[in-house]
């Protein structure tokens, strides 16, 4: 069974290589799509009975991991000197600094190995993250996918 939490979150980036627009400073209304995967638990008298996993535990880890860190936050590339200096003048600016660009697809893919060690089989149900889909507008997504 695959079960799907979305949460959204604020976050201004930039792509410093863009040939186009996205090389300016802007942000996004993001949208974290999280699918999870396991057997639907069944034990009369559980919280969880009936469900791969309460929706709101998956949200309560998913902000406390990830979109809460994100959230109202500059995503910046470690290697985007100009912009990460820039930053460390504002004083208790959000910022958070990134070892890859933060284009959809790395943000998928950063928010899935983070998600991955979060969400633990702690029902014996074969719990596990399968995807991640970031959306950085309502036309652009990109999924980071389970591999194994
Ligand atoms: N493969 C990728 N391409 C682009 C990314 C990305 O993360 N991965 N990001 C951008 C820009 O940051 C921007 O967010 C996308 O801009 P745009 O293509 O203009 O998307 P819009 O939804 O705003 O465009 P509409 O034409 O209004 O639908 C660029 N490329
Ligand atoms: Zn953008």
């Amino acid at each position: 069974m695959l079960i799907t939490r979305r949460l959204e979150f604020d976050a201004g980036h930039r792509i410093p290589d863009h040939r186009s627009q996205c090389r300016h400073l802007h942000g996004h209304r993001y949208v974290l799509e999280i699918t999870l995967a396991g057997d639907i638990i069944s034990k009369d008298g559980d919280p969880a009975n009936g469900m791969v996993m309460d929706f709101s535990d998956v949200k309560a880890l998913a902000k406390a991991h990830v979109v809460d860190v994100w959230d109202h936050a500059f995503l910046v590339y470690a290697g985007d000197k100009a912009v990460v200096e820039f930053l460390q003048t504002l004083p208790d600016h959000k910022t958070v600094v990134l070892d890859c660009i933060p284009t959809a697809e790395n943000l998928s893919e950063t928010a899935f190995r983070i998600l991955d060690a979060v969400y633990q089989d702690s029902y014996g149900n074969h719990l596990r993250l399968q995807q991640v889909r970031l959306y950085e507008t309502p036309n652009c997504w990109a999924d980071a996918v389970r591999r194994d």
